[in-house]
Formats: C-alpha cells, structure tokens, sequence
C-alpha cells in the first residue's frame, strides 16, 4: 500500500520522510497540497517545516489547503495519519487532534536532542516499541509547547491519547519547549491520527546520530501488511 507524503508550500522535511518510509520497505509518493484525491493511499503523512512560512501560527494556513479535506476523509474512515512537527501543528489547526502548539516558552527556535517516554504501544505508529521505552530523537520548532484547556488534558489522559513525554534521561533532556503534561506527542480517540513534534525521520540511521525514530516506520510497515 502507498504512502502519500503532502507537500506545503514550505514543507522542508518532505523527502526526509520519504526515504525514511522507503527503508523500511513501504512505497512512499510526494502528494502536491493542491491535490484533491488520495485514492489509492493507504496512509499519510504531513512533513515537518514551514508551511506559508508559518504566516498567522504554524499550520494555520495549511489547513485550508486543498488536500485537507481528503487527509480529514481518509482519517475519519480509520486510515493511519501522522503528522511531524509541522504536520503536528497542521493536524491541531485542522481540528483532526485537540489542543494547540504554541511558541516555546523561551520564545526561541529550539534544536536539540530530547528524550522521550513511549506511553502506548499499541498503536499502528508505536507496536516496534516497548512500554515506556525511552527515545532519543531531535527537535527543531518555534511553536512547540503543547496547550489545552483542563477538560481537553483530563479527557487525554483518561483516553490514553498521550503518545510520548518529554523525560529527563541521565540528567539530561526534559521539556524543551514548555508542554502542558511534557506533551510530546498524541493521537486521537480511535488511535488512527498521530501527531508529534520530534522528529523521528531524522534518528533512522547511525549516522544520523539515533535510530531511534526507525520503530515509528516499521510499526506502520508492519500496520499496512496487514491491511493489504
Ligand atoms: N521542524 C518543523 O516542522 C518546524 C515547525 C514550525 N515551523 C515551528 O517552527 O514551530
């Protein structure tokens, strides 16, 4: 089964994602945002970067991007959807995850390593893990503090929607960016739509630094075989 990619005006994390989609075995495409049908994909993926130049707040804009209204068709009928960094912020803004990405509480673009705590295992995104597996993977956002009202938290927390936290790991990492619950990363209700702002397409190769980020696409490998 194919993997779109949807690539923004700005998106910069688009082939990253590709390539690491294709190592493990899937077949990824690059879907231009004007496109007004994904039939024939069986997941989807919004890349990290700067859609409209993060013009208004990150992802804001996106979201009115023609090929929303499929990606929010595709999610509603129980298809993987994941969104990285700015995919993140695009899936809050589009309404398909609650809450909000805010800016850092140190106002500045943040790059760095962090660690992050696996918190469910049993989603299509997350099966190559274990139970509270630490992770070590990058970040690199503005606009990254995750915010949402009491209700919103109780209700993630009674849900298990929480993905990943940020976590201290040998006296280093932590909250990066000020997330209310060190909110790295949730999913909706039914466990289909993924957001995080980590990058895990950017720790799936020694060289890269981490390989850590690789169980999120194997995962989804392993999800769609048994789809197909
Ligand atoms: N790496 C990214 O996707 C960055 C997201 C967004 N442009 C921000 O700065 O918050």
């Amino acid at each position: 089964m194919k993997v779109a990619v949807i690539v923004f005006p700005g998106s910069n994390c688009d082939q990253d994602t590709r390539w690491a989609l294709e190592r493990v075995g899937l077949k990824a495409e690059l879907v231009w945002h004007t496109e007004g049908s994904l039939e024939g994909y069986g997941a989807v993926f919004l890349p990290g970067g700067f859609s409209y130049g993060d013009y208004l707040r990150a992802g804001a804009l996106a979201k009115f991007s023609p090929v929303m209204g499929e990606v929010r068709r595709l999610a509603q009928r129980g298809y993987p959807v994941m969104g990285i960094c700015n995919g993140f912020q695009v899936l809050t803004e589009a309404g398909l995850l609650p809450g909000a990405l805010l800016a850092n509480t140190n106002l500045h673009y943040t790059c760095k390593e962090v660690f992050l705590r696996v918190e469910r295992t049993d989603l299509p995104f997350t099966s190559d893990y274990r139970q509270a597996q630490v992770l070590r993977l990058p970040i690199a956002h503005g606009e990254g503090r995750y915010y949402a009202d009491e209700e919103t938290l109780a209700r993630l927390e009674q849900n298990r929607q929480i993905v990943f936290r940020y976590v201290e790991h040998q006296g280093q990492g932590g909250n990066p960016n000020g997330s209310l619950g060190d909110i790295a990363g949730i999913v909706n209700e039914r466990g289909n739509v993924l957001g995080m702002m980590p990058h895990p397409e950017r720790a799936v190769e020694s060289v890269l630094g981490s390989v850590d980020g690789e169980g999120i696409f194997t995962s989804l490998s392993k999800a769609l075989a048994t789809l197909a």
